[in-house]
């Protein structure tokens, strides 16, 4: 049992092994243990130690929502120190395990340091979730330019920065990220982003983009801390 209620009403909502359950639950500790970051000049400067990880009751609706669609392929913009992108695996493997076939959550981060927390944190988990992860070092508007599977059923949109102030989150890498995923997104693919509610402005483009029905997203807002937005690609009108 952990100190945050929160936590155990998470990892009730999901199917684990009791070793990915105790990872999960020293990771969100830890996550909401620690002091907000509300400075720096720079993208990350200050935040190299910092999960800035998503909610355990947004992480308990990824994974719900990854096992009602079956998605086997996944992309993560935005991994830190890997604790949301455990869920996404779990539930990858368990939907590629029911139809005996394959799956991939890849997973982006460019800071060194949390890449290999974010791997041992994995290991730790256990081969029930480290072998369902492809981790890209590196700027993701690199790493997503190639080799990406041909239909994605699910994109995470979570790379945002902590925030340069209490007001502000900066988010410029939403929509460039769905730009390059989007191609093979499948019919039915969702698309979550985090904070889209608090950092309105911030994701601005990223909301005209879905909204232009030439691009063809239905989308909602769901009402966890910060706003959590999620699209559906229902296709392009082809006339
Ligand atoms: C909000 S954190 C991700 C938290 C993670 N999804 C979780 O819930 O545990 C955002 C991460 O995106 C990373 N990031 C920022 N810009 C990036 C870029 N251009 N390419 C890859 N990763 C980036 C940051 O280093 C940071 O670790």
């Amino acid at each position: 049992m952990s100190d945050f209620p929160e936590i155990e009403k998470t990892l009730a909502s999901i199917e684990a092994s009791p070793q990915v359950l105790q990872a999960l639950r020293d990771l969100h500790t830890q996550a909401l243990s620690e002091v907000p970051f509300l400075g720096g000049n720079g993208p990350t400067t200050g935040a190299l130690d910092k999960f800035v990880a998503l909610d355990p009751d947004k992480c308990a609706l990824v994974y719900l929502l990854l096992r009602s669609t079956q998605a086997r392929f996944v992309v993560e913009a935005g991994t830190s120190f890997g604790l949301s992108t455990i869920y996404l695996a779990l539930a990858v493997g368990q939907n590629a395990g029911l139809r005996g076939s394959d799956g991939k959550v890849i997973a982006t981060e460019n800071e060194p340091t949390k890449a290999a927390k974010a791997r041992e944190h994995w290991r730790a988990a256990g081969d029930e979730i480290e072998k369902w992860i492809e981790l890209r070092e590196g700027d993701l508007r690199e790493t997503l330019k190639s080799n990406l599977p041909d239909q994605i059923d699910f994109l995470l949109l979570d790379s945002k920065f902590p925030p340069q102030d209490r007001k502000e989150v900066w988010t410029p890498l939403a929509l460039p990220t769905l730009t390059l995923v989007h191609p093979r997104l499948k019919i039915g693919a969702m698309v979550v982003a985090d904070n889209t509610t608090m950092a309105a402005d911030g994701y601005k483009d990223l909301t005209s983009y879905l909204e232009d029905p030439a691009n063809g997203f239905k989308m909602t807002t769901a009402p966890y801390s910060g706003g959590l937005l999620i699209a559906v690609y229902i296709g392009k009108k082809t006339s």
